[in-house]
């Protein structure tokens, strides 16, 4: 896994996130106002051109590869670029929001054109990767263990339309490394997707040993700097 660690402060966190997020949102309203403009073949092209004239100023100085999970040096994990939840990733459904209360995540989410898949509803994988999601923070955040998705079940009750959502999901039973854990997406009107999943923290995911030495590691370059 492509872990690595950043020397930030949770201010620096916050004052990054202050840029970064409204930078995502710009790009959420790009990629919608792609798919939904009615202007003319010149307009489409003139924007093209500046786009690409974006895109390269932004590769002017760029990471090599995929973001990563970057732990701070609290160890908590940042993964701006991931699909689900990325603070960086403007394809990513606008879920940033999950709130942990006795067991239970729950997050809303409203989805715009962007996630279509039948005419004015939700596409099937994206439903399924919002409620992996939620299903893995509640497993892994709930038992403060980190996990992977071992097996997912998703049933879908009835469409899901595009718009605001709601979802829930929490812990069911937990055996050794393994965790039992169930979800729902709804409307004001109810359930559209329930789910079922086997959460599984892997026994190969660096310990917390590791960290601390890569940690460690990082303290001694930071002297010799
Ligand atoms: C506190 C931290 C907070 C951080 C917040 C983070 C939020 C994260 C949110 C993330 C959300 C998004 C998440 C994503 O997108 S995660 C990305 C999608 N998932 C994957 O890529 C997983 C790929 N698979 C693997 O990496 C390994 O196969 C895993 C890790 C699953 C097991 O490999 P490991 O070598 O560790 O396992 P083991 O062989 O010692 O077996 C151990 C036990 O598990 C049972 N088992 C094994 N495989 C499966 C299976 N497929 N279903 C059900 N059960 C399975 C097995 O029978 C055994 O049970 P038992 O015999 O003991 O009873």
């Amino acid at each position: 896994m492509n872990f690595r660690l950043v020397d930030l402060s949770a201010e620096e966190i916050a004052q990054q996130l202050s840029v970064v997020e409204p930078l995502t949102d710009s790009v959420r309203g790009l990629i919608d106002a792609v798919i939904r403009t009615e202007v003319d073949d010149d307009e489409l092209n003139a924007a093209r051109e500046q786009i690409d004239a974006i895109v390269a100023r932004l590769r002017t100085k760029q990471k090599p590869g995929s973001f990563g999970v970057q732990f701070t040096r609290e160890l908590s994990g940042l993964s701006w670029g991931n699909a689900a939840v990325g603070a960086r990733n403007g394809i990513a459904p606008p879920m940033r929001i999950v709130h942990h209360e006795d067991g239970r995540a729950t997050c809303d989410v409203e989805l715009g054109a962007a996630y279509e898949g039948p005419g004015g509803l939700v596409h099937g994988g994206v439903s399924a990767m919002l409620i992996d999601q939620l299903l893995g923070e509640a497993a892994s955040v709930g038992n403060g263990l980190p996990c992977f998705t071992g097996t997912l079940t998703v049933k879908y009750l009835r469409p899901t339309p595009l718009g605001p959502l709601s979802m829930s999901a929490e812990t069911v039973r937990r055996e050794g490394r393994k965790i039992f854990v169930r979800g729902e997406i709804c409307t004001a009107d109810g359930p559209t997707v329930t789910a079922e999943a086997i959460m599984v923290s892997p026994k190969e995911l660096p310990s917390r040993d590791q960290i601390m030495k890569l940690r460690a590691e990082l303290a001694a370059q930071d002297g010799q700097g």
